[in-house]
């Protein structure tokens, strides 16, 4: 019994450096729809957000909830499809991500981390104007509907954030520049953040491991430009391609690192950022050192 004490205690010991490498730290954290999990998982990651807060670790959580949407649309029998990993959105699906994503998903998640002792407060891009969009085109030039590409983010809102007690929980919506509701791609919206506001840290919570390699196995550190050679060779692939792309342009705005981790782990975030057990990826502009 004693043993386990003090293997606790030995663990909350070095988590010290890291508590201090991270002291007043930004870190976005996007949470997809397929890492949300059950309610006991959702517990679970929220604690995590609070205790960080409390360490002085200052999360800004950006979630998804793509097959969240997929539920809502097959109830109304809505048919939608994806190009290049986005939702071709028109006027009357635009309405529904928008319920399904401010409403149902994001308070869910404000709930669960104030349920824990948190404060968090749920906005969308459209909030403050924090995300305005231009339309987004598919990689052909299709045409995807309301999908926005974020070209300007405030992230002014956020920062006042930072100095609180607050935990900003945002939906990855976005105000057009005529008075439309953007649809924005999770991964996309988070990215855009981080580098408006030159975190510390990216976080892409996701239900894979990591970025894998040819043979599968999880490549634990990758540059941007071995990331741009894995893409061009197929290794990366699907739904990893946006991931992997908002990796490089938040690096290629200033964010210091990203790391692609499997949200679906328990603990994940603590793991990543306050032990020497990171999982997952990390994506940095250097190698390590
Ligand atoms: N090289 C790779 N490493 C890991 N996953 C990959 C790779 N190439 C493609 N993928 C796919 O990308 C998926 C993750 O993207 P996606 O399903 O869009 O995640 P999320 O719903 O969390 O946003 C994985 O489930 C996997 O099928
Ligand atoms: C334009 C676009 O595709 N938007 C996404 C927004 C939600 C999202 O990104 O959810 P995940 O992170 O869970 O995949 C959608 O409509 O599904």
């Amino acid at each position: 019994m004693h043993r386990d004490w003090i293997a606790t205690a030995r663990t909350l010991s070095e988590a010290l450096p890291y508590l201090q490498r991270y002291d007043g730290a930004t870190v976005v954290i996007k949470m997809g729809g397929h890492a949300m999990g059950d309610d006991e998982a959702m517990t679970r990651f929220a604690r995590d957000i609070v205790l960080m807060k409390q360490c002085n670790v200052h999360p800004v959580l950006v979630h998804g909830g793509g097959p969240m949407i997929n539920q809502m649309l097959d109830r109304l029998g809505v048919t939608s499809s994806f190009v290049g990993g986005k939702r071709v959105t028109d006027a009357a699906t635009v309405e529904v991500v928008e319920m399904v994503l401010s409403g149902t998903v994001n308070k869910r998640i404000v709930q669960a981390i104030n349920a824990q002792g948190g404060r968090a407060v749920g906005l969308s891009g459209k909030d403050a104007n924090l995300i305005v969009c231009d339309r987004a085109s598919g990689p052909r030039g299709e045409d995807l509907g309301f999908v926005g590409e974020p070209t300007q983010v405030n992230p002014a809102v956020l920062r006042t954030f930072l100095d609180s007690a607050f935990i900003p929980v945002v939906a990855p919506l976005g105000a057009g520049r005529n008075g439309e509701t953007f649809n924005i791609n999770g991964d996309n919206a988070a990215g855009a953040i981080a580098a408006a506001m030159k975190a510390d840290r990216l976080l892409l919570l996701t239900d894979v491991a990591g970025v894998k390699d040819g043979d599968g196995d999880v490549i634990t550190n990758l540059t941007s430009q071995q990331v741009r050679q894995l893409t061009e060779d197929g290794v990366i692939a699907g739904g990893m391609i946006p991931k992997t792309q908002t990796a490089l342009d938040a690096i290629d705005g200033g964010v210091r690192a990203v790391v692609i981790v499997d949200g679906r782990a328990p603990h994940a975030v603590l793991l990543e950022l306050f032990t020497e057990h990171g999982a997952g990826t990390l994506i940095r502009a250097q190698p390590r050192p």
